[in-house]
């Protein structure tokens, strides 16, 4: 779905700074083979890792229905529990059974999957690793990235969740080519260090941002959609945001509200219901990104020279060696 109000506004920023204005068209001008359909998807997981497969097995079905190249399951597809100390006690390698039933049905399907929050057997008895796994439309795994950012917060008028009592943070920054571009992976509480963000996209050339959450339901009424968008317009990437949503317990809640946005910062794809079990699809335009990169060169403008850290893919060093049109 074009967004005119976005491209409008694109038009009137260029007309004000002296520019002619050339508005960059998404569907309309693309040709198809720049259109790729991905789907995000929303669940309610519990402590019962057969239903959870069950579940996230009909929104791969329906996924596939769309004519979705992609999905991405939220943090915890696979298991939510009550009890301290639970998730522990379910920790796999990852080539233990339960990444292979899911390698399993990415290969029966065809269809790429991204899996966040995968309870990984860690680096100790007492710590697991909440790991991101993406799987090929053959099974295979083609990026894993161990959350580097562990929530460890007293929400306000929420719970307190300790996440590094039971859980070993990763160190690495992972981005992975895909049919749908280059992904970069991150986990939940990632997605307020803007940090990570800056480096998937000017050091690892990022194209889609993939941030399977389960949020609190407090923070994500405050914070889900705007942090979301920033980190869209910021990397001038689309963002896919898969969510956990509605109560899977007594004491754990989470916000929902998966979400699929563009470059410039549109939300293109939503549940339809914040808190039930499904899917969104949205089709990602490459040729739209370039026009949004292009005309915006943050690539070209960023400080690379004063942040510390190599240019990586971006076009130009510093600032001097960039003709702005802006
Ligand atoms: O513990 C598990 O079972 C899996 N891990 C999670 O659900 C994690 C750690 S508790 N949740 C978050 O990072 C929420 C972040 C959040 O809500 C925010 O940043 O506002």
């Amino acid at each position: 779905m074009a967004s005119a109000a976005a491209l409008g506004g694109f038009a009137r920023f260029y007309c004000r700074a002296g520019v002619a204005a050339e508005i960059p068209k998404r569907a309309s001008m693309a040709k198809p083979s720049n259109l790729l359909k991905v789907a995000v998807g929303q669940m309610t997981a519990s402590a019962d890792i057969q239903s959870n497969f069950q579940t996230c097995a009909g929104l791969v079905q329906e996924a596939v229905a769309a004519g979705a190249k992609l999905l991405s399951l939220p943090e915890c597809f696979s298991f939510i529990g009550s009890k301290e100390g639970e998730s522990l006690s379910i920790a796999e390698p990852l080539d233990g059974p339960i990444m292979k039933s899911y390698q399993n049905l990415a290969r029966e399907a065809g269809l790429w999957l991204s899996l966040g929050g995968f309870q990984e057997k860690g680096p100790d008895a007492g710590h697991l690793y909440n790991t991101h796994v993406v799987l090929d439309d053959a099974g295979g795994v083609r990026g894993v990235y161990r959350k580097i950012h562990l929530f460890d917060v007293d929400v306000p008028g929420g719970p307190v969740l300790k996440e590094s009592r039971s859980t070993a943070p990763g160190s690495d920054i992972i981005a992975v080519d895909s049919p749908i571009g280059k992904l970069g992976l991150t986990v939940c509480y990632d997605l307020r260090f803007p940090e990570l963000y800056q480096q998937l996209r000017f050091q690892e050339n990022a194209q889609i941002l993939l941030v399977p959450s389960a949020f609190t339901k407090k923070t994500g009424e405050a914070h889900w959609e705007i942090l979301l968008r920033a980190r869209a317009v910021e990397t001038q990437c689309y963002v896919i945001a898969a969510a956990q949503a509605g109560k899977h317990n007594e004491k754990r809640e989470s916000y929902g509200d998966a979400l699929i946005i563009d470059p410039w910062g549109t939300v293109i794809a939503r549940c339809a219901d914040k808190e039930a079990t499904g899917i969104a699809v949205a089709e990602l335009d490459h040729q739209f990104l370039e026009s949004v990169r292009q005309r915006m060169p943050i690539g070209q403008h960023r400080r690379y020279d004063i942040y510390g850290h190599s240019s990586g893919g971006a076009i130009g060093t510093t600032p001097h060696e960039v003709t702005s049109s802006l």
